[in-house]
């Protein structure tokens, strides 16, 4: 296995500065007081060539702050980081021509300037001018279907059209790495749709390894292979992704439409409501689906006007195992 991504026992502190509310002003400012926050704590992973790694976990779980320091931006307290083999704040300069990043709504390209000149300019920047290169950039172009807004200032851009440039930026230089943090926050239907393909298609032909951050689970579900599971800067899991669901396969969720009132019993919890559904989760050891939709109209005030066997998806598992185990 060619492993392109080591990180050792990597923990990062934050100390920042706490006002003591009980002393003034003068005081805090004289002789302040530290906190330290904890980001990571001393994690381990490993990403191989052609990974898709869904990096997921809740606010605050410390995946920005893994992706700053693969990218060198920032120092880790202790342990050891290697991307391509190299440091990646020594050696930033070196891995930066072998690697992309889209870090959520930061831009790489020129606001001024038309679409196509950004284009230009990182072509250069990254010294590949050459006629495959150029090749790589029409294609790049035509399957994000940017080719009519071209000429126009970046400022000038809709979200979507901008974001399918920065994807555009990101792989121009045809990266082996791609560190992607919240790249579809805001994104129509379909500009996500054609940005996920662009990765999925760049995976399967040049085996780009890519390192997905998102909270839009079902985008996470279409592209990765593999979820590494942060909670409180610690790995809570690392895996396959349908051997991650499968753990769960004896939850079941069920949506009732015409009521929004539900009875609970035991096997049964709510797990989302709407104006005029809900939708619960059974805990098939408890309960089978069969016994739970009998039992429905007793558990209901309202007039059901439909029950539906939902397939379970990444986001509802995530939610559930923070319900049992306080898990962020
Ligand atoms: N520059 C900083 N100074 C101090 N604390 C920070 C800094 N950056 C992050 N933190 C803290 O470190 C922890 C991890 O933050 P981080 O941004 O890595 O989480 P995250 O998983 O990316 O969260 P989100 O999903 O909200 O983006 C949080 O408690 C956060 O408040």
């Amino acid at each position: 296995m060619d492993e392109l991504i080591t990180v050792d026992h990597v923990a990062m502190d934050y100390r920042v500065r706490e006002e003591d509310q009980s002393r003034s002003k003068v005081s805090n400012f004289l002789h302040p007081d530290y906190r330290t926050i904890k980001a990571l704590k001393a994690i381990n992973f490993q990403v191989n060539r052609g990974d898709i790694l869904g990096y997921v976990g809740e606010n605050g779980a410390g995946k920005s702050t893994t992706i700053k320091i693969l990218l060198g931006i920032l120092r880790q307290t202790s342990g050891e980081v290697r991307v391509l083999g190299d440091d990646p704040v020594h050696d930033r300069k070196k891995i930066a021509r072998r690697i992309g990043a889209l870090m959520g709504q930061k831009s790489q390209l020129w606001w001024e300037l038309p679409l196509q000149d950004s284009f230009y300019f990182l072509q250069k920047m990254y010294q590949h001018t050459a006629h495959e290169d150029q090749v790589w950039l029409s294609e790049l172009i035509e399957r994000l279907q940017v080719e009519s807004y071209l000429k126009q200032p970046v400022r000038e851009l809709s979200l979507g059209q901008r974001m399918r440039g920065e994807f555009i930026a990101t792989l121009i230089h045809q990266p082996e790495i791609v560190f992607l943090d919240e790249p579809t926050l805001g994104l129509d239907v379909a500009t996500r749709t054609a940005v996920l393909n662009l990765l999925l298609q760049i995976n399967r032909e040049r085996h780009t390894t890519i390192m997905y951050t998102s909270h839009e689970m079902a985008d996470v579900e279409k592209i990765a292979n593999r979820l590494l599971l942060l909670g409180k800067g610690s790995v809570q899991y690392d895996g396959d992704l349908d051997q991650f669901k499968d753990q769960y396969a004896a939850y079941q969720r069920v949506a009732i439409q015409g009521i929004t009132e539900l009875t609970m019993i035991p096997g049964v919890t709510l797990y989302q409501r709407n104006n005029s559904s809900l939708e619960c989760l059974l805990d098939t050891r408890l309960i089978s689906v069969a016994d739970f939709i009998q039992k429905v109209p007793n558990l209901t005030r309202g007039a059901v006007k439909g029950i539906t066997v939902l397939p379970n998806d990444l986001e509802m598992i995530l939610l559930l195992r923070s319900k049992q185990k306080g898990v962020d």
